[in-house]
């Protein structure tokens, strides 16, 4: 096959066990964006993207991505704007990935898959007291997608991929003390924007989805890298963590909006 459709991974995904979609689901991601199907929204306000490089904890590995996780006690790190009425605290950022570079994003883009995903989640703190409660509620999330295409080396990425070594095994976890994530993200201010879930159980329905239209290059050895990581934790047989992203679900009674022409 040269491209997975829906039907390749319900019939062989071996990590979707789970239902592919709630039943009753309404707004589940990852879906496909089709660029003409989108529609410019002239009332879009530019994102604003203000994060505090000393509020990064740790990276570690927690069996299906790697994360890096955030102090989200303050308000120290956030973004507003855009879609978004209040103001979301950022918890964490992971990837998702492929196993070669002919996949591994959630979204496509025209039905092109790019060969991984960046998640930066932030929650809303205006409204929820905590984030286990925000990720119950519709307005609860707001997660900024990057994509990330093969080319250049990327030199904030590196920074990450020379800590993946020691998070090789599931539930390992290191301390990361100064990371800022805005270098992830590109300069242009272009993003599509959509009601959806998360993309993992409890596959919840409470993500305002802001996906960037550029993405950022990174080069074949920094994608490599993703793939050395395990699912499994030392002891067990390895197993490469590799396809860790969701099918494409239905996009029902949405639209997807464009902050461009
Ligand atoms: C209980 O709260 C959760 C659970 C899982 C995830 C991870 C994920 O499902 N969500 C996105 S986005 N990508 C994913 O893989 C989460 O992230 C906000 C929050
Ligand atoms: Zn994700």
């Amino acid at each position: 096959i040269s491209e997975p459709d829906s039907s390749f991974f319900l019939l062989v995904h071996p990590l979707w066990q789970s239902p592919l979609s709630i039943p009753g689901g309404t707004r589940q991601s990852p879906i496909n964006i089709q660029w003409r199907d989108s529609v410019y929204d002239p009332f879009l306000k530019p994102l604003k993207i203000s994060y505090d490089p000393s509020t990064c904890l740790h990276i570690w590995n927690n069996g299906y991505s790697f994360l890096v996780e955030f102090d989200d006690s303050t308000d120290k790190s956030i973004i507003m704007g855009g879609p978004l009425e209040n103001q979301y605290r950022l918890k964490q950022f992971h990837f998702h990935w492929g196993a070669i570079n002919e996949w591994g994003s959630e979204h496509t883009v025209d039905s092109k898959f790019y060969p991984a995903e960046l998640h930066l989640v932030h929650w809303n703190a205006v409204v929820y007291p905590t984030f286990e409660e925000a990720v119950m509620e519709g307005n609860g999330l707001a997660v900024i997608g990057v994509f990330l295409k093969l080319g250049k080396h990327h030199e904030g990425l590196q920074t990450l991929v020379d800590a993946l070594p020691a998070i090789k095994h599931k539930d390992t976890i290191i301390e990361f003390d100064v990371f800022d994530p805005s270098c992830l993200i590109p300069s242009c201010p272009d993003y599509w924007t959509y009601a959806g879930s998360l993309t993992t159980p409890p596959l919840t329905e409470s993500v305002t989805w802001i996906i960037k239209k550029k993405p950022i290059e990174v080069d074949e050895n920094q994608l490599e890298a993703f793939r050395m990581l395990l699912f499994t934790s030392d002891g067990e047989e390895e197993k490469r963590m590799v396809d860790n992203f969701r099918p494409l679900q239905p996009l029902m009674d949405r639209t997807v909006r464009s902050s461009f022409q």
